[in-house]
């Protein structure tokens, strides 16, 4: 099962995006470590017993090693040699207690506490990313290490408790126990693989959905999502009682063109980001700023009422025209013209208020530029 289940993952390693394959690789890798171990655990009467336990726990070791590593890789953390020395520890202890000293009981200690640690380590990080990542498979997988964990250290205190001391055999009295480990052991194997692979889906899903609601350049809302969230505060603004507060302003940058044909298109992608980023900085409270497309961006405002309309565009202006744009040597002063409307009993729709702010961003053009005009 747990050859098949690595197999699997490699079959699907080339469907992964790239960013996401080295993590799938090292938990390929450490299932197949995994596999491993198994098959030399199974096959302990076949070969010298002393050299196969170590080899086979070495194995196991190693593959919740490569868990670890696979889970570091996939929230981007770096790779750290401290993830290696408690594997590499543990085998030269075994290597000692059953090739020098023959000590079974010192044996069930070393492989508990590597188990518990790298077990520990890597519940610790899944719980640590819940802020980042509120996916149900991160979860699930949390609770199936933890569940290892858990059974790990009960089987610790289980030996301990028959009394662990270097005669000790697994074979013997609570054998019962040395038939469950491998059954328990095998669901991160066989179940993690499957959580794992749904962290993957789960992350790709988001990056999609992300993908689509974003504008690429500026990081701000696009257009799809401007109009999904306006329509949805617009009916929002017509049905509550009062009923009004709903408005927006749509904001264009001033002589845009010239920002392209003096300085290049590429200069002209950084000042549209530099103007994103000042109209999101001058943005309170629930108020969304989004890219509608071109040099021009649209402000949802949050419970604007007439009276003050004008003072809300002033401020996303002034955000623009206090802090030019600068570029190395180059330092451009930018201005930005705004039109603003404000829910009226006429509006029928979410466009129409819209088609008003455009109206009076053209009166504001047209009255020279860097002003703000509000929409009758
Ligand atoms: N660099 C860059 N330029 C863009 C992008 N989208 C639109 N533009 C440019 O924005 C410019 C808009 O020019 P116009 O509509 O003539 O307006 P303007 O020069 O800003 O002048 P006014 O709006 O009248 O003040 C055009 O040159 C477009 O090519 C973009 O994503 N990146």
């Amino acid at each position: 099962m747990m050859l098949a289940n690595g197999g699997v993952l490699g079959l699907m390693h080339k469907d992964l995006p790239q960013p996401m394959r080295p993590a799938a690789a090292s938990w390929r890798i450490a299932t197949l470590l995994f596999a491993g171990g198994s098959i030399l655990f199974a096959a302990q009467g076949l070969n010298p017993p002393g050299y196969t336990l170590v080899l086979a726990n070495g194995l196991v070791m190693f593959g919740l090693t490569g868990y670890l590593r696979a889970l570091r890789q996939f929230y981007g953390l770096q790779d750290q040699l401290w993830v290696v020395v408690p594997a590499v520890l543990g085998t030269l202890a075994l290597f000692w207690l059953t090739l020098v000293s023959a000590d079974a009981g010192g044996r069930i200690l070393v492989v508990s506490a590597v188990w518990s640690v790298l077990m520990v380590a890597s519940i610790v990080l899944l719980i640590s990313q819940e802020r980042r990542d509120g996916a149900r498979s991160r979860r699930v997988m949390a609770a199936l290490f933890t569940a290892v964990a858990v059974f790990v250290m009960f089987r610790a205190g289980y030996y301990i408790a028959l009394g662990v001391n270097p005669a000790f055999s697994v074979l013997g009295a609570g054998a019962w126990m040395n038939v469950a480990t491998p059954m328990v052991a095998a669901t991160l194997p066989v179940i993690g693989t499957t959580a794992f692979l749904l962290m993957c889906s789960e992350r790709i899903r988001r990056q999609w959905e992300r993908a689509a609601s974003t504008d690429y350049l500026t990081g701000l809302p696009n257009r799809r999502t401007l109009v999904e969230m306006g329509e949805q505060r617009f009916d929002h603004a017509r049905t509550s009682a009062p009923a009004g507060g709903f408005a927006l302003a749509v904001v264009d940058i001033d002589h845009f063109k010239r920002i392209n044909d003096e300085h290049g298109h590429e200069m002209g992608d950084v000042a549209l980001k530099h103007v994103a980023a000042r109209l999101q900085s001058a943005c309170r409270g629930a108020e969304l700023p989004a890219r509608q497309g071109g040099e021009e961006f649209v402000v949802l405002f949050d419970h604007l009422t007439p009276q003050n309309a004008h003072a809300a565009g002033e401020r996303l202006r002034n955000a623009v025209a206090q802090m030019p744009f600068v570029a190395g040597e180059l330092v451009l002063p930018l201005t930005v013209s705004i039109g603003v409307a404000v829910l009226v009993q006429g509006d029928t729709s979410f466009d129409s208020v819209l088609r008003r702010a455009d109206e009076a961003l053209y009166a504001a053009k047209a009255a020279g530029r860097n002003r703000v005009e509000v929409a009758a």
